[in-house]
Protein backbone atom coordinates (compact mmCIF):
# COMPACT_ATOMS: atom_id res chain seq x y z
CA UNK A 1 0.00 0.00 0.00
CA UNK A 2 0.68 3.73 -0.56
CA UNK A 3 3.15 4.26 2.89
CA UNK A 4 2.68 8.12 2.72
CA UNK A 5 -0.97 7.93 3.92
CA UNK A 6 -1.48 10.68 6.59
CA UNK A 7 -2.42 9.91 9.89
CA UNK A 8 -6.32 9.69 10.64
CA UNK A 9 -5.52 8.70 14.37
CA UNK A 10 -2.66 9.26 16.66
CA UNK A 11 -2.69 7.31 20.23
CA UNK A 12 -0.84 8.21 22.69
CA UNK A 13 -0.04 6.84 26.49
CA UNK A 14 -3.54 5.31 26.58
CA UNK A 15 -4.18 3.62 30.03
CA UNK A 16 -7.44 2.22 30.63
CA UNK A 17 -9.01 1.06 34.04
CA UNK A 18 -11.93 -0.81 34.57
CA UNK A 19 -12.08 -0.11 38.18
CA UNK A 20 -8.39 -1.84 39.45
CA UNK A 21 -8.06 -3.94 36.24
CA UNK A 22 -5.44 -1.88 33.97
CA UNK A 23 -6.79 -3.24 30.44
CA UNK A 24 -4.34 -0.96 28.31
CA UNK A 25 -1.30 0.51 29.04
CA UNK A 26 0.69 2.89 27.52
CA UNK A 27 -0.24 2.49 24.33
CA UNK A 28 0.80 4.50 21.54
CA UNK A 29 0.52 4.17 17.49
CA UNK A 30 -0.96 5.43 14.60
CA UNK A 31 -3.69 4.75 12.26
CA UNK A 32 -3.60 5.70 8.62
CA UNK A 33 -6.40 7.20 6.93
CA UNK A 34 -8.36 5.18 3.76
CA UNK A 35 -6.55 1.92 5.11
CA UNK A 36 -7.37 -1.29 6.68
CA UNK A 37 -5.68 -1.56 10.22
CA UNK A 38 -6.66 -4.85 12.12
CA UNK A 39 -6.21 -5.54 15.81
CA UNK A 40 -5.08 -9.17 16.83
CA UNK A 41 -4.33 -10.93 20.15
CA UNK A 42 -5.39 -13.57 22.44
CA UNK A 43 -8.50 -13.36 24.02
CA UNK A 44 -8.56 -10.71 26.31
CA UNK A 45 -5.61 -9.04 25.44
CA UNK A 46 -7.96 -5.87 25.16
CA UNK A 47 -8.70 -5.35 21.61
CA UNK A 48 -12.14 -4.65 21.70
CA UNK A 49 -11.59 -2.21 24.54
CA UNK A 50 -8.99 -0.63 22.42
CA UNK A 51 -11.69 -0.29 19.98
CA UNK A 52 -14.15 1.78 21.93
CA UNK A 53 -11.71 3.92 22.85
CA UNK A 54 -11.64 5.20 19.23
CA UNK A 55 -15.33 6.32 19.57
CA UNK A 56 -15.77 6.36 23.19
CA UNK A 57 -18.55 3.73 23.26
CA UNK A 58 -15.91 3.26 27.00
CA UNK A 59 -18.09 6.03 27.94
CA UNK A 60 -20.75 3.86 28.80
CA UNK A 61 -19.37 1.89 31.01
CA UNK A 62 -19.10 3.26 34.29
CA UNK A 63 -15.92 1.20 35.76
CA UNK A 64 -14.17 2.65 33.40
CA UNK A 65 -11.12 5.07 33.33
CA UNK A 66 -8.98 6.91 30.49
CA UNK A 67 -5.79 8.50 30.53
CA UNK A 68 -3.79 9.90 27.65
CA UNK A 69 -4.32 10.86 24.22
CA UNK A 70 -7.20 9.87 21.21
CA UNK A 71 -6.32 12.08 18.39
CA UNK A 72 -8.62 12.24 15.40
CA UNK A 73 -7.95 14.80 12.34
CA UNK A 74 -5.49 16.44 15.04
CA UNK A 75 -8.35 16.90 17.54
CA UNK A 76 -8.23 14.92 20.98
CA UNK A 77 -11.79 13.37 21.15
CA UNK A 78 -11.36 12.83 25.20
CA UNK A 79 -11.67 17.09 25.05
CA UNK A 80 -14.33 18.05 26.73
CA UNK A 81 -14.90 19.93 23.64
CA UNK A 82 -15.70 17.52 21.87
CA UNK A 83 -19.35 16.32 21.22
CA UNK A 84 -19.48 12.33 21.92
CA UNK A 85 -23.16 12.20 19.56
CA UNK A 86 -20.62 13.79 16.50
CA UNK A 87 -18.13 11.71 17.43
CA UNK A 88 -19.58 8.63 16.83
CA UNK A 89 -21.24 10.56 13.63
CA UNK A 90 -17.77 10.73 12.52
CA UNK A 91 -16.45 7.30 13.77
CA UNK A 92 -19.31 4.51 13.26
CA UNK A 93 -19.02 1.18 14.70
CA UNK A 94 -20.24 -2.38 13.39
CA UNK A 95 -20.53 -5.49 15.97
CA UNK A 96 -20.06 -8.92 16.33
CA UNK A 97 -23.37 -10.07 15.77
CA UNK A 98 -25.56 -8.20 13.06
CA UNK A 99 -27.82 -6.31 15.25
CA UNK A 100 -30.61 -4.39 12.93
CA UNK A 101 -33.41 -2.63 14.57
CA UNK A 102 -36.75 -4.33 14.64
CA UNK A 103 -37.68 -2.27 11.25
CA UNK A 104 -37.97 -2.53 7.65
CA UNK A 105 -34.76 -2.48 5.71
CA UNK A 106 -35.50 0.97 4.06
CA UNK A 107 -36.12 2.49 7.80
CA UNK A 108 -32.86 0.82 9.18
CA UNK A 109 -30.71 2.58 6.80
CA UNK A 110 -32.67 6.27 7.01
CA UNK A 111 -32.25 5.81 11.02
CA UNK A 112 -29.14 7.48 11.58
CA UNK A 113 -29.79 10.15 8.56
CA UNK A 114 -33.57 10.91 9.88
CA UNK A 115 -32.01 11.06 13.49
CA UNK A 116 -30.04 13.72 11.70
CA UNK A 117 -32.80 15.85 11.02
CA UNK A 118 -33.07 14.86 7.40
CA UNK A 119 -36.71 14.54 6.64
CA UNK A 120 -36.84 14.64 2.53
CA UNK A 121 -38.37 11.66 1.16
CA UNK A 122 -36.07 12.15 -2.46
CA UNK A 123 -32.86 12.67 0.04
CA UNK A 124 -34.15 10.03 2.18
CA UNK A 125 -34.37 7.27 -0.87
CA UNK A 126 -30.91 8.48 -2.31
CA UNK A 127 -28.69 8.08 0.53
CA UNK A 128 -30.64 4.41 1.48
CA UNK A 129 -29.83 3.32 -2.29
CA UNK A 130 -26.25 5.03 -1.70
CA UNK A 131 -25.38 3.36 1.30
CA UNK A 132 -26.81 -0.27 0.24
CA UNK A 133 -25.12 -0.09 -3.01
CA UNK A 134 -21.86 1.16 -0.16
CA UNK A 135 -22.41 -2.16 1.38
CA UNK A 136 -23.08 -4.41 -1.61
CA UNK A 137 -26.51 -5.23 -1.14
CA UNK A 138 -28.60 -3.30 -3.06
CA UNK A 139 -29.47 -5.94 -5.76
CA UNK A 140 -30.57 -8.24 -3.49
CA UNK A 141 -32.49 -5.94 -1.91
CA UNK A 142 -33.96 -3.64 -3.93
CA UNK A 143 -37.14 -5.06 -4.32
CA UNK A 144 -37.87 -5.32 -0.96
CA UNK A 145 -37.05 -2.94 0.66
CA UNK A 146 -39.82 -2.07 3.10
CA UNK A 147 -39.75 -5.91 4.22
CA UNK A 148 -38.46 -6.50 8.00
CA UNK A 149 -35.18 -6.07 8.06
CA UNK A 150 -34.77 -9.25 10.52
CA UNK A 151 -35.61 -11.73 7.12
CA UNK A 152 -32.55 -10.91 6.03
CA UNK A 153 -29.71 -13.97 6.44
CA UNK A 154 -26.91 -13.53 9.15
CA UNK A 155 -24.14 -12.28 6.16
CA UNK A 156 -27.07 -9.66 4.62
CA UNK A 157 -27.96 -8.30 8.08
CA UNK A 158 -24.20 -7.75 8.60
CA UNK A 159 -23.75 -5.66 5.20
CA UNK A 160 -27.28 -3.76 6.48
CA UNK A 161 -25.41 -2.74 9.45
CA UNK A 162 -22.16 -1.55 7.26
CA UNK A 163 -25.29 0.19 5.00
CA UNK A 164 -26.56 1.59 8.31
CA UNK A 165 -23.03 2.79 9.31
CA UNK A 166 -22.16 4.56 6.31
CA UNK A 167 -25.82 6.28 6.37
CA UNK A 168 -24.33 8.93 8.48
CA UNK A 169 -21.33 9.60 6.04
CA UNK A 170 -18.91 8.46 8.72
CA UNK A 171 -14.90 8.94 7.98
CA UNK A 172 -13.76 5.93 10.27
CA UNK A 173 -15.39 2.73 10.65
CA UNK A 174 -14.59 0.65 13.41
CA UNK A 175 -15.48 -3.46 13.58
CA UNK A 176 -15.53 -5.69 15.99
CA UNK A 177 -14.77 -9.20 14.79
CA UNK A 178 -18.00 -8.32 11.97
CA UNK A 179 -17.56 -12.09 10.51
CA UNK A 180 -17.97 -14.27 13.80
CA UNK A 181 -21.37 -15.09 13.65
CA UNK A 182 -20.87 -15.64 9.68
CA UNK A 183 -20.52 -18.78 7.42
CA UNK A 184 -17.64 -18.53 5.66
CA UNK A 185 -19.44 -17.34 2.24
CA UNK A 186 -21.14 -14.77 3.88
CA UNK A 187 -17.55 -14.04 5.69
CA UNK A 188 -15.76 -14.29 2.09
CA UNK A 189 -18.54 -10.95 1.32
CA UNK A 190 -17.74 -9.04 4.19
CA UNK A 191 -13.62 -9.74 3.88
CA UNK A 192 -14.21 -8.07 -0.13
CA UNK A 193 -16.51 -5.33 1.20
CA UNK A 194 -13.73 -4.52 3.86
CA UNK A 195 -11.45 -4.21 0.95
CA UNK A 196 -13.30 -1.69 -1.04
CA UNK A 197 -14.64 0.29 1.96
CA UNK A 198 -10.84 1.19 2.62
CA UNK A 199 -11.04 3.13 -0.44
CA UNK A 200 -13.23 5.73 1.20
CA UNK A 201 -12.87 5.52 4.51
CA UNK A 202 -10.37 4.61 7.85
CA UNK A 203 -11.39 1.05 8.98
CA UNK A 204 -10.44 -0.55 12.04
CA UNK A 205 -10.98 -3.94 12.48
CA UNK A 206 -11.01 -6.82 15.44
CA UNK A 207 -10.40 -10.33 14.82
CA UNK A 208 -9.81 -13.50 16.09
CA UNK A 209 -8.46 -14.81 13.03
CA UNK A 210 -4.74 -14.47 11.25
CA UNK A 211 -5.85 -15.23 7.70
CA UNK A 212 -8.36 -12.42 7.73
CA UNK A 213 -5.99 -10.10 9.20
CA UNK A 214 -3.57 -11.36 6.79
CA UNK A 215 -6.01 -10.95 3.78
CA UNK A 216 -7.96 -7.65 4.43
CA UNK A 217 -5.27 -5.45 6.49
CA UNK A 218 -2.39 -3.01 5.14
CA UNK A 219 -1.68 -2.35 8.53
CA UNK A 220 -1.56 -4.91 11.59
CA UNK A 221 -1.73 -4.35 15.61
CA UNK A 222 -0.72 -6.98 17.64
CA UNK A 223 -1.71 -6.51 21.40
CA UNK A 224 -0.63 -9.11 24.56
CA UNK A 225 -1.60 -8.50 27.92
CA UNK A 226 -3.15 -5.06 27.45
CA UNK A 227 -0.24 -3.96 25.69
CA UNK A 228 0.54 -2.85 22.33
CA UNK A 229 3.59 -5.37 21.24
CA UNK A 230 4.10 -4.12 17.58
CA UNK A 231 2.68 -2.91 14.64
CA UNK A 232 3.44 -2.62 11.12
CA UNK A 233 2.35 -3.19 7.79
CA UNK A 234 0.75 -6.45 7.61
CA UNK A 235 3.17 -8.13 4.77
CA UNK A 236 6.15 -7.46 7.33
CA UNK A 237 4.07 -8.73 10.58
CA UNK A 238 3.45 -11.74 9.28
CA UNK A 239 6.63 -12.51 7.31
CA UNK A 240 9.30 -10.84 9.93
CA UNK A 241 7.81 -9.85 13.03
CA UNK A 242 10.22 -8.01 15.25
CA UNK A 243 9.38 -9.46 18.63
CA UNK A 244 9.61 -12.60 19.28
CA UNK A 245 6.21 -12.63 21.55
CA UNK A 246 4.04 -11.43 18.09
CA UNK A 247 6.33 -14.35 16.10
CA UNK A 248 4.78 -17.28 18.68
CA UNK A 249 1.35 -15.39 18.41
CA UNK A 250 1.04 -15.79 14.16
CA UNK A 251 3.13 -19.05 14.30
CA UNK A 252 0.44 -20.04 16.88
CA UNK A 253 2.44 -20.93 19.15
CA UNK A 254 0.02 -19.52 21.77
CA UNK A 255 -3.50 -18.19 22.10
N1 LIG B 1 -16.97 -3.87 30.91
C1 LIG B 1 -15.90 -4.40 31.50
N2 LIG B 1 -15.73 -4.34 32.83
C2 LIG B 1 -14.65 -4.87 33.44
N3 LIG B 1 -13.65 -5.49 32.78
C3 LIG B 1 -13.74 -5.58 31.45
C4 LIG B 1 -14.86 -5.06 30.74
N4 LIG B 1 -14.68 -5.31 29.41
C5 LIG B 1 -13.50 -5.96 29.30
N5 LIG B 1 -12.93 -6.12 30.52
C6 LIG B 1 -11.62 -6.76 30.80
O1 LIG B 1 -10.62 -6.07 30.06
C7 LIG B 1 -9.69 -6.98 29.45
C8 LIG B 1 -9.69 -6.81 27.95
O2 LIG B 1 -10.93 -7.25 27.42
P1 LIG B 1 -11.34 -7.07 25.89
O3 LIG B 1 -12.74 -7.55 25.75
O4 LIG B 1 -11.00 -5.72 25.42
O5 LIG B 1 -10.34 -8.11 25.20
P2 LIG B 1 -10.35 -8.70 23.74
O6 LIG B 1 -8.94 -8.78 23.32
O7 LIG B 1 -11.27 -7.94 22.88
O8 LIG B 1 -10.92 -10.16 23.98
P3 LIG B 1 -11.81 -11.10 23.04
O9 LIG B 1 -10.95 -11.42 21.88
O10 LIG B 1 -12.06 -12.28 23.93
O11 LIG B 1 -13.05 -10.35 22.70
C9 LIG B 1 -10.11 -8.37 29.93
O12 LIG B 1 -9.36 -8.68 31.06
C10 LIG B 1 -11.58 -8.20 30.29
O13 LIG B 1 -11.96 -9.09 31.29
Amino acid sequence: MDMDKKDKIIVDNLNLFYGETHALKNIALTVPEKAVTALIGPSGCGKSTFLRCLNRMNDFIHSCRITGKVMIDGKDIYDPETDPIELRRKVGMVFQRPNPFPMSIYDNVAYGPRLHGIRNKNKLDEIVEKSLRGSALWDEVKDKLHKPATALSGGQQQRLCIARAIAVEPEVILMDEPTSALDPMATARIEELVRMLSSSYTVVIVTHNMQQAARVSDITVFFLMGEMIEYGPTQQIFTSPKDRRTEDYITGRFG
